[in-house]
């Protein structure tokens, strides 16, 4: 059973204080939006969360495999989506969760905004990943990218897995906790 648990966790970037003494619980199958205004630290949390940054106070203990989809795609302009599932899982992919398979054999870098981030979606949703920390991850998705955003996620939910979600509303997450970050960060629903 994988878990994600923080507890007392603080980040101060420069001289701004992100947020204060957080404590969260997250078991399988539960999700959390965090959401706040630009530069309230969603993305800082997240990366703090992975262990791209080291917090201030406080530690997160993960149980299980994690899975990261960045603001950015992170995929190879010049690779094709075929190439790129080559890279990185050694395998071609077994599902289509974003409908893009008909892509694969295309430079991505001539793939749309849209394409690409569902092209960054399927890759995730192809891993073997237990806790997926997504920053906007609907973002330049269009309603029916949206929709299979929101299958894929309650799919990934219902096998047990956790979603942490830095959204300004636009990726559909029922029954999630939220966190609002506003330099004074507290846990509601
Ligand atoms: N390397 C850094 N050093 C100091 N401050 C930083 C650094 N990186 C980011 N920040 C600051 O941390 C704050 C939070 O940034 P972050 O990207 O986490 O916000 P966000 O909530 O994800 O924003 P957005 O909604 O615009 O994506 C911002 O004020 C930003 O300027």
């Amino acid at each position: 059973m994988s878990s994600l648990v923080v507890r007392h966790l603080s980040l101060t970037r420069g001289t701004v204080s992100l947020f204060e003494n957080l404590d969260l619980a997250l078991q399988a199958g539960d999700a959390l939006r965090v959401t706040g205004a630009n530069g309230s630290g969603k993305s800082s949390l997240l990366r703090t969360l992975a262990g791209l940054l080291t917090p201030t106070t406080g530690d997160v203990r993960i149980d299980g495999r994690l899975g990261w989809l960045g603001h950015r795609n992170a995929l190879s302009p010049r690779r094709t989506l075929a190439q790129e599932f080559a890279g990185w899982l050694g395998r071609p992919p077994r599902g289509d969760a974003m409908g893009v398979a008909s892509l694969l054999s295309v430079p991505i870098g001539i793939l749309s905004q849209g394409q690409q981030r569902r092209a960054a979606l399927w890759l995730l949703a192809e891993e073997d990943a237990d806790i997926w920390l997504m920053d906007e991850p609907g973002a330049a998705l269009d309603s029916e990218g949206r929709a299979r955003l929101a299958a894929m996620i309650q799919n990934h939910r219902d096998h047990g897995g956790i979603i942490v979600a830095a959204t300004h509303g636009e990726t559909d997450l029922p029954d999630a906790r939220t966190l609002t970050l506003s330099r004074q960060a507290g846990v509601s629903g």
